[in-house]
């Protein structure tokens, strides 16, 4: 069993019969789950030691979970030493047991968990749990993205803790409204849900913060890319992948435009 605290209890041999989508969907809610019941139990400890708890049972679950329903598949974690075996397998999934920890042990929520398997060049499944709006998110069945209203400023979602340089100053260049909230994860998901309607960050991040959300958001028919337009890329030697904008297509030309100006 990997789950007690979901509601439900899920069998191992039941994962292994679930489809590539199915499986990334249950993971990332089962460790959802777990995460929420976890900080429930250790209110009372410091946010480091729970922080580090939920990255470690998260972690776990993940783990156990991929290991029993796709043994011979490899997985990149944030959370787990790179298996550089991964750079000559077809399969790989891409986690991040815990995006936006620093939100999650103050007890705020938007935190993710993040579920992406890449295949032979590129990805092709994603799951973002938000376990604090008791929703998950991905790439089959895609989720529709709210219609924007052409009169509202454009709204930007940025990093609350560490805001990149280059977010003010697109933010002016657009007349944008910056909206800070934690977690890669989170963020995408505030464009495909129509709460933000970019997300652009620079400066650092990994490939596990990005892989699902950006699934789940080109499956929604988001823009996604580097700053400078280029591909994002996964499963390279060196899983750094600085930066990214997830954008409404309709302004994807005007944002890259703004950004390559500020460059
Ligand atoms: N400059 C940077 N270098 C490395 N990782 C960064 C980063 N800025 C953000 N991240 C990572 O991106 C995720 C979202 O960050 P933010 O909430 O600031 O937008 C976090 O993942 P984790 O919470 O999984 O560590 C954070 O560690
Ligand atoms: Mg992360």
């Amino acid at each position: 069993m990997l789950d007690e605290s979901a509601g439900r209890r899920t069998p191992t041999s039941s994962l292994s019969a679930l489809s590539d989508a199915a499986l990334a969907r249950e993971l990332a809610r089962l460790a959802g789950a777990r995460l929420l019941e976890l900080r429930r139990a250790l209110a009372h400890l410091p946010p480091r030691e729970l922080k580090d708890r939920g990255d470690a049972d998260a972690q776990s679950l993940l783990a156990s979970g991929l290991t029993a329903a796709r043994p011979d598949d490899a997985v990149l974690s944030e959370e787990a030493a790179d298996d550089r075996l991964r750079l000559d397998a077809d399969r790989v999934w891409i986690v991040d047991p815990l995006d936006g920890t620093r939100e999650y042990s103050e007890n705020r929520s938007d935190w993710a968990v993040h579920v992406a398997l890449w295949q032979r060049g590129d990805l092709v499944t994603g799951a973002v749990a938000l376990p604090g709006l008791d929703t998950v998110l991905t790439s089959d069945p895609a989720p529709a993205v709210p219609p924007r209203s052409a009169s509202a400023p454009l709204r930007m979602a940025v990093s609350r803790s560490r805001p990149p340089a280059i977010a003010t100053g697109v933010a002016e260049a657009l007349g944008a409204e910056l909206v800070e909230m934690g977690s890669a994860g989170f963020k995408v998901a505030a464009v495909v849900r129509g709460e933000a309607d970019l997300y652009v960050h620079g400066g650092g991040q990994y490939e596990w913060d990005s892989a699902a959300p950006v699934a789940v958001a080109r499956a929604a028919g988001l823009h996604a890319s580097r700053l400078d337009g280029s591909p994002l890329r996964y499963n390279q030697p060196d899983p750094f992948l600085p930066d990214l904008v997830v954008c409404r297509p309709g302004v994807a030309d005007e944002v890259l435009g703004v950004i390559s100006d500020l460059q």
